[in-house]
């Protein structure tokens, strides 16, 4: 038995889908998830934290195809015994998940969803997603905005500036519950809709989502500036841990 706040109950089997079938288009001509940090590719730290977690049954990582026999080496390397597939992504990265999702076990309860290229996501955030899941179904890691965000309209003025108190910022992992994953996964299929996280899918539905404690340090590896940013935030914690 598991417990929170003092309820009390059966970890649920959760499988994770790991895309990083991505292009990296905005790192410039980094190849991002082979990235070394303190000698360790970046992918190997997001497949880590995912393999030491408790809350995490299995892993389904989705690649490239030129990727495919390095991920293997690197899966291999490392013992990442929590792999059970690696395939093929897609355009997209909504169809690279939706390719996880056919790998993804049936006696899967919940499924999280976690960017390869956020390497920095701790334990506590897996944790705290999969039992929010448990507690509402969808939920996902967020950290409030702390910029100003205005809609400006095709020629850069602004319509408006919506209420900072009511803005997040959507991280990953966003854990749901499978068999309502699984009907928003083929609704949007079958509507050809292609959303920017995988929320969306159930929003569309008029399905409601959680969102969980994120990290400003749960950084999204986008632009080069990110990895100077994530590096010096692994050398932080290499210090602290001493
Ligand atoms: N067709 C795609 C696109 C993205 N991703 C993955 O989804 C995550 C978030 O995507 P993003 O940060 O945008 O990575 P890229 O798509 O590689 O970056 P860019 O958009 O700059 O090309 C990454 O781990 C990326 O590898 C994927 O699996 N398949
Ligand atoms: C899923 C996501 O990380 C939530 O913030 C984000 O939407 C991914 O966007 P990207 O353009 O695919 O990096």
């Amino acid at each position: 038995m598991w417990k929170k706040n003092q309820v009390e109950f059966e970890k649920p089997y959760v499988s994770a889908i790991i895309p990083a079938a991505g292009s990296a288009s905005r790192m410039q001509g980094i190849d991002k998830l082979f990235e070394e940090i303190l000698d360790i590719p970046v992918i190997i730290y997001t497949l880590s934290a995912f393999q030491q977690s408790d809350w995490i049954d299995e892993i389904v990582l989705v690649v490239r195809q030129g990727d495919i026999a390095d991920m293997m080496a690197l899966i291999k390397e490392f013992e990442l015994t929590k792999v059970k597939s690696v395939l093929c992504g897609g355009s997209s990265r909504q169809q690279s998940v939706l390719a996880g999702l056919e790998a993804v076990s049936a006696q899967a309860e919940y499924i999280a969803v976690h960017d390869g290229d956020r390497p920095l996501v701790t334990q506590q955030i897996i944790a705290d997603c999969v039992i929010d899941a448990v507690r509402y179904q969808a939920c996902a890691a967020a950290v409030p905005v702390i910029n100003t965000i205005k809609i400006a309209d095709e020629d850069g003025l602004v319509e408006c500036t919506p209420d900072r108190s009511k803005l997040y910022m959507v991280q990953t992992p966003q854990v749901f519950q499978a068999q309502l994953y699984r009907d928003a996964a083929a609704a949007a299929k079958d509507a050809g809709e292609d959303y920017t996280d995988d929320c969306q899918m159930i929003e569309k539905l008029g399905g409601r989502i959680h969102l969980s404690k994120g990290d400003y340090e749960n950084i999204k590896l986008t632009t080069p500036v990110d990895l100077l940013t994530v590096q010096a935030i692994f050398l932080m914690r290499e210090e602290e841990q001493g």
